[in-house]
């Protein structure tokens, strides 16, 4: 089927993309390539090869069914810069020089898989498709921008998945405008498709059709952006960002080239289509919303939302807006032009990494859309904290904001405000206090112009379907930093909130200096002999307690912290597991904070690590994973984790991102995870970093901490100590070994319980969950096999095995002042 291209100001076919790589002008997308086929040299034939009936060479075993060679390469193929195979995956040189367009052309209609720094991996989905359909790409616009990048002819059930995903989605949208529901479209034979449903027929008022409309339907003008002003886009002398910002903000595309590309997923496009394109519409009635929502589901049309904001004239304004020395960042920005691109509101999701500055993109949503604002976030120090940040960063003034927890229930005075929440307080219907249910009255009786999702990752699907059907609201903006569950369930916050709008890559706001560079390793501790005996003969629980314990693991954690104390940074030291949390803490005489800990005495030692020269070092149990902003920190090392969470082993990485020191000459942080050999620990290890390892982050495996076995006053060093620990270990209680004790009191332990539930099963890469295994980022499992066991016998100095390669090793690398722990790598290079 053809799909033409409707408007006028579309870029046409033959005005391609990348006239700077050498495209032929006149070029068809659907050109023949046959003739100008490169086949691959060094043939051995294979089943596969033969299926296609090309050659493979002599490393295509390596790769089994990710051996793509066999696809026939454009003749000009060296200037293009990525494959697509049959099975939605794309292949994309990184270091090629249109890869930036590349990449937010790929970003709009795929999901990112792996990222490290020359090879990115990404995958096409229907659900990627739908977000690029929501964010204004049209069917023809993805088949040909990615037919012009590709090395390869896009293969056919490629162009049919497309086709498919895309011709319907998003083309019927539902629009409030002027307090009444439309169904709007400018495509109106799909409307009279519709129309012709008894149902939607039903639905439909009649009334205010244009005359000179064939079809009977309101014909208008799409909405126009360029008047709408997203707060917080000015450029202050001050932000150090600023030379970037305005490269990546206010350029217009032309003065860098492969404007079209530009066009095609940028802001530019959609402010140009307001002004041109007709839209189409037909009324419906608010009390059948549902039913015709409902009905073009099942019809094959599922209607976007979207928020018509500043023509809605019965739900009253809220007055804020940023304050004036408040300036976002372009990524900020960048994302919150997918969600207001038209000049509406979309709903939908954006993924910015930990520390990044997610709470600053809600708030500024808040403050562009201007009406009655609803915050859900996972706990009470949360809301605490949004409320806050609010003040901080906008004027919206004290008596207009409002906390809705188990200690407070609050309205706002005047006709519009903010509620700030959790979602159990929402979500939870037994045993409400009569306070709480007044303040559940008032949510449900009232329509928000505005949703805000906190952390949408970690909230269980019935959960938001509850919130969902409990409050009216007319957009919704998902946050989160990781969106991988290990649950599964990642595809229903698709259908719930709306598709992802926005993906940030951490290492390029890391290059950038928005958070930190990170140096990321395993530290491998030997278990010492009888310690290890017994690990053999214990029951899984026991087992848990021995390797966490392991006395080598407590001298290599004494070690780094002191290591790290001396270069002067701060440290946090995490462990899951509270009885291994106090035991090191004490042992090492530092303080430490887990669910029990008294608010009075965290504030005091948090204080202290902020303030005080003699306190540089604290543990904290998961209670610190979130909801902790400590830009002091620079060091973290990770003694217990919770099995094998890769966002939780991301949230904690949080934790260093946002180090005030961030913007120093030559700085790094570092995470080191400190894991038992040969325990079901490293299992765990491995799973945890595959979040990361997709990111670009390096992990680095340091199998003998240089300088250490010199040391002479480390603890646990003669063999009675150890016996005295590993009878302390032996006798302590098999309850020791779990998580669930260490509960903040007032918590709403939403992401305890799904952390737990998916920690057993030891989570999986979001390849795997993808059906595949990763060709850019490679499993880390499969490359430690591969790589490294003779980098083990590293004799008395560290040894690496390093499984992936990622920007910050290149970013340290330019810096003279290496690191001993990682100097080996420097030297070996
Ligand atoms: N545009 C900005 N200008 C200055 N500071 C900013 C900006 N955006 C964010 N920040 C700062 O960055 C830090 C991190 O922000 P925030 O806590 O919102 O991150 P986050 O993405 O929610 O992280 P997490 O996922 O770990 O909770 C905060 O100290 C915040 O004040």
């Amino acid at each position: 089927m053809t799909v033409q291209v409707e408007h006028s100001n579309r870029r046409r076919r033959d005005d391609g993309p990348i006239h700077d790589i050498g495209e032929p002008e006149d070029q068809d997308i659907d050109e023949d390539f046959s003739d100008r086929l490169i086949v691959p040299k060094h043939a051995t034939m294979d089943a596969t090869a033969q299926a296609h009936n090309f050659q493979r060479d002599s490393v295509s075993y390596i790769f089994g069914d990710h051996d793509y060679t066999w696809l026939p390469l454009k003749q000009d193929h060296e200037s293009r810069p990525l494959w697509i195979t049959e099975d939605g995956h794309i292949i994309l040189e990184g270091f090629s020089p249109i890869a930036e367009k590349a990449i937010d052309f790929l970003i709009t209609i795929a999901e990112p898989v792996s990222r490290p720094s020359h090879i990115h991996e990404y995958k096409l989905t229907p659900y990627s498709l739908y977000a690029a359909v929501s964010v204004g790409l049209e069917t023809e616009d993805i088949i040909e921008v990615l037919s012009r990048l590709s090395k390869v002819p896009v293969p056919e059930s490629i162009l049919s998945l497309i086709r498919d995903c895309t011709l319907s989605y998003g083309k019927v949208k539902l629009v409030l405008k002027h307090n009444r529901y439309f169904v709007e479209s400018s495509h109106p034979e799909m409307l009279q498709t519709l129309l012709r449903d008894p149902v939607i027929k039903e639905s439909r008022l009649v009334g205010d059709e244009d005359p000179n409309s064939a079809e009977g339907l309101i014909t208008g003008k799409a909405p126009n952006a360029k008047d709408l002003t997203i707060p917080g886009i000015k450029k202050d002398v001050q932000d150090p960002n600023k030379a970037e910002a305005t490269a990546d903000a206010a350029t217009p595309a032309t003065a860098q080239g492969d404007e079209e590309i530009f066009a095609v997923v940028g802001l530019d496009r959609d402010d140009d289509d307001g002004e041109n394109d007709d839209v189409h519409s037909f009324e419906i009635s608010s009390t059948s919303v549902e039913t015709v929502k409902k009905r073009c589901n099942e019809l094959d049309y599922p209607m976007l939302e979207e928020y018509d904001f500043r023509n809605d004239t019965l739900n009253p304004d809220l007055e804020i807006d940023l304050k004036p020395i408040t300036v976002i960042r372009p990524y900020q920005e960048k994302s919150l032009s997918k969600m207001f691109g038209n000049g509406r509101a979309r709903s939908g999701i954006i993924v910015l990494p930990c520390g990044a500055g997610k709470t600053l993109v809600g708030i500024t949503a808040a403050c562009t859309v201007k009406k009655s604002t609803l915050v859900l976030c996972t706990s009470s120090v949360s809301v605490l904290q949004w409320k806050q940040q609010f003040l901080l960063w906008s004027n919206i003034k004290p008596h207009q904001i409002a906390m809705f927890t188990s200690d407070q229930k609050e309205k706002f005075l005047g006709a519009a405000g903010i509620v700030i929440s959790t979602y159990s307080m929402v979500a939870n219907t037994r045993n409400r206090s009569h306070d709480s249910q007044k303040m559940m009255n008032f949510l449900k009786s009232r329509e928000w112009g505005f949703l805000l999702l906190d952390e949408v990752h970690v909230v269980p699907a019935n959960m938001f379907r509850k919130v969902l059907t409990t409050i009216a609201a007319h957009a919704k903006l998902g946050l989160t930093a990781t969106l991988v569950r290990e649950d599964e369930k990642i595809d229903d916050l698709n259908f719930l909130i709306g598709p992802k709008l926005y993906e940030a890559n951490w290492m390029d706001l890391a290059s950038r200096g928005h958070i930190a560079n990170v140096q990321c390793a395993e530290v491998w501790c030997p278990m010492t002999p009888a310690f290890y005996r017994e690990y053999l003969r214990e029951n899984s629980r026991k087992r848990t307690l021995l390797y966490v314990m392991n006395p080598n693991k407590f001298q290599a954690c004494q070690y780094l912290i002191r290591y790290h104390e001396e270069r002067g940074d701060k440290i946090i030291v995490f462990s899951d597991n509270v009885f291994a949390l106090v035991a090191y803490a004490r042992k090492l005489e530092k303080p430490f904070i887990y669910g029990e800990t008294s608010q009075q005495e965290r504030v005091r030692i948090l204080q202290n690590f902020q303030h005080n020269p003699k306190i540089n070092t604290i543990f904290l149990s998961k209670v610190g994973d979130t909801s902790i902003d400590l830009p002091e920190a620079t060091c973290l090392i990770q003694v217990s984790s919770h099995y094998g969470s890769r966002r939780q082993e991301a949230q904690r990485l949080g934790r260093i991102l946002r180090a005030k020191r961030r913007n120093d000459e030559g700085f790094n942080a570092f995470f080191y995870s400190l894991v038992s050999k040969d325990t079901q620990e490293m299992y765990y290890s491995t799973k945890r970093q595959q979040f990361l390892i997709d990111q670009g982050y390096a992990f680095k495996v340091i199998t003998n901490l240089d300088g250490m076995d010199q040391e002479t006053d480390l603890v646990y060093s003669t063999a009675a100590e150890q016996l005295s620990l590993l009878q302390t270990v032996l006798l302590a209680r098999e309850s020791e070994a779990d998580l669930n004790d260490d509960v903040e009191p007032d918590a709403d332990d939403l992401t305890g319980n799904t952390s737990r539930r998916s920690g057993g099963v030891g989570g999986g890469s979001v390849l795997s969950r993808a059906g595949g295994s990763s060709i850019a980022g490679g499993s880390n499992g499969a490359k430690r096999s591969v790589g490294g066991l003779k980098s083990l016998s590293g004799g008395d100095q560290m040894a690496y095995i390093e499984y992936n390669k990622a920007v910050n090793l290149k970013e340290k690398d330019k810096k003279a002042d290496h690191h001993s722990l990682f100097k080996k790598f420097y030297n070996k290079k």
